[in-house]
């Protein structure tokens, strides 16, 4: 699968880190409009974020998030078809589109999106659904402050960009999980920042 959707990838977007990490940026992956309507819709919708790994800090994730559905507004499939042909892999394998809000002081501390193996958060949420893959994620505005994704061993950092994609690889092409994809979404110090971000599994969702 990794390699199919590297293949796909390099038609449009920028790589950012090469092997053994596959990172990717993906400016104007939605337009304006696209990114305000989702604004729209996830501001309707928000409730406070969850963590799929336990953690005595409270303060470790303190955004909004909302799923986002075909049935709350036709975009939704088209961004999802969007983002599965850039992709290249079977829609089937990926989690519904979920939006991500923060406000001033809002963060999601230094972590990774696959589930760690052999715990109990693996059984929770992998299992038979699967390890988390590909994260798809879309910056829908820029107009904020702070709010940068900091990957932290890569020395990578990226300031929100009204539209543009950042996309990579939370396993490594022997399927094992890939520690070098830990990032950090810092705090928002002035205005708010919406993201949308899609999680694919290596198998059948
Ligand atoms: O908001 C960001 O910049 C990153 C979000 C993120 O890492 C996540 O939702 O897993
Ligand atoms: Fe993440």
């Amino acid at each position: 699968m990794s390699r199919i959707a590297l293949t796909r990838l390099e038609a449009g977007p920028q790589i950012q880190a090469v092997q053994p990490t596959q990172l990717y940026c993906w400016p104007q992956f939605l337009d304006g409009d696209e990114c305000e309507q989702l604004v729209a819709l996830t501001d309707a919708k928000v409730r406070p974020s969850e963590l799929a790994s336990p953690t005595a800090d409270k303060a470790f994730r303190t955004s909004s998030s909302a799923d986002l559905e075909r049935r709350d507004h036709p975009l939704v499939g088209i961004v999802n078809q969007r983002i599965a042909g850039a992709m290249g892999i079977d829609p089937a394998w990926g989690e519904p589109i979920q939006a991500q809000r923060y406000q001033p002081g809002q963060e999601f501390k230094a972590h990774t999106d696959y589930f760690e193996p052999g715990s109990v958060e693996y059984e929770h949420h992998g299992g038979r659904r699967g390890q988390r893959s590909w994260t798809f994620m879309i910056y829908l505005n820029q107009d904020c402050e702070g709010g940068e994704t900091e990957f932290v061993r890569l020395d990578k950092t990226f300031r929100p960009v009204t539209g543009m994609a950042l996309i990579w690889n939370n396993l490594l092409t022997d399927g094992s999980v890939n520690p070098q994809t830990l990032h950090h979404a810092h705090k928002i110090t002035v205005g708010v920042k919406h993201v949308i971000t899609k999680w694919y599994r290596d198998r059948p969702y």
